[in-house]
């Protein structure tokens, strides 16, 4: 049996109400759900002045960065110094012109979530399980809930799938998030070369830490909400992963991303990716890229869905950062040393609470 060969789970999430069906019909928030203390003030802006996450050409990326001996600037390198600087300021950017497609996942997402509940309900996330269709982080019978659903899993290393809930999914949704992965998976790992290149870093540096690359996904779903200035749509996080590329399924707004001390609302250009830099890259980095605190503001202007595909290190690798960003010429040690599976474990054990574990880690 598969699944009998499936490692330890990393944690548990306590099962919670399907909000997508709690909310139909409903006219008010119930009490579980209202997070008026979570509502922190809007974004301050000034006519123009308006911020916006970065965005990066993915083609103008790939001819950047690729002779690291000689020390001309090339035109091309200009998109490498924008995502060194995005990913130290913001630790958020918007990727276009990546050539990946994204109108069949889309499509298979929406299509999910538009099943009946009987359907939906075939990958309900099994007790003791982070993986399915669920809620994560549900720690205590007390903890405020996010007015949102989602699907979570585990797709690298093989021996981490939930075989019995993959096997469930229906077919044309599996085929889709297949074929959709192994491009954004290609995409994901060039990125990391050229974060890499960007930091200074031997390539190679890069790739022994992700090794193999660990690769998780999560299908977000965040109901329409009726009294949307009381609930929450995703609790303020920062993502402990290495890096996340996301997409924004249909055209519901909702992300915001902290940045110099306001929520700056992010409004994803046509097929882009959203890409962000996640816990462990902050650690490894010793702090030079940034895991930005992001959250997702609650609508009532319809449903929102989105996609996130997770990439990190394996469990029995070390965060530790290279020597070339460690003193003596650079900041001494910014963050304990610990393996992936104990850092995971942790972040697992207790409600998120905005970059509260990340901040734990420094020392
Ligand atoms: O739905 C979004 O835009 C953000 C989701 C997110 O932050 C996550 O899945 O970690
Ligand atoms: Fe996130």
């Amino acid at each position: 049996m598969a699944s009998a060969i499936r490692v330890s789970s990393l944690g548990r999430s306590l099962p919670v109400p399907v909000v997508q069906e709690m909310a139909r019909g409903l006219c008010v928030v119930p009490p579980r759900y209202q997070r008026k203390d979570d509502q922190d003030p809007p974004i301050d802006f000034h006519g123009d002045s308006f911020p916006s996450i970065p965005v990066i050409d993915m083609q103008g990326l790939l001819l950047s960065g690729g002779d690291s001996s000689s020390s001309t600037t090339t035109e091309y390198d200009i998109e490498l110094n924008k995502l060194d600087s995005a990913c130290k300021n913001w630790g958020f950017f918007q990727l276009v012109n990546h050539g990946v497609s994204l109108e069949r996942v889309k499509g298979e997402v929406e299509k999910f979530f538009k099943l009946p509940i009987e359907e939906r309900e075939k990958v309900k996330q099994p007790s003791g399980d982070l993986q399915g269709y669920g809620q994560a982080l549900v720690i205590t019978h007390e903890q405020k809930l996010d007015w949102s659903d989602m699907v979570f899993l585990v797709t690298h290393p093989e021996q981490e799938r939930n075989q019995n809930i993959l096997q469930k999914l229906p077919i044309s949704l599996r085929e889709a998030l297949e074929e959709y992965t192994s491009e954004v998976d290609e995409l994901g790992v060039t990125l990391l070369e050229k974060l890499a290149t960007a930091l200074g870093m031997e390539v190679r540096v890069m790739r022994d830490f992700f090794g193999h690359v660990h690769r998780g996904m999560r299908l977000n779903y965040y109901p329409s909400c009726p009294q949307p200035e009381l609930a929450v749509g995703g609790s303020a996080h920062s993502d402990g992963v290495g890096l996340t590329v996301l997409i924004q399924v249909n055209e519901t707004d909702g992300l915001q991303v902290k940045h110099g001390g306001n929520w700056v609302p992010v409004k994803p250009l046509p097929d882009a990716f959203i890409v962000n830099i996640g816990d462990m890259l902050e650690m490894f980095t010793n702090g030079v890229y940034h895991s930005c605190e992001h959250r997702v503001r609650a609508t009532s202007e319809g449903e929102r869905i989105s996609v996130a595909r997770f990439f990190s290190p394996p469990r029995e690798r070390e965060i530790v950062p290279p020597s070339s960003l460690v003193g003596p010429k650079n900041p001494p040690l910014k963050y304990k040393k610990i393996e992936v599976e104990a850092f995971l474990t942790g972040f697992f054990a207790s409600p998120v609470k905005g970059r509260s574990y990340i901040e734990s880690m420094k020392i």
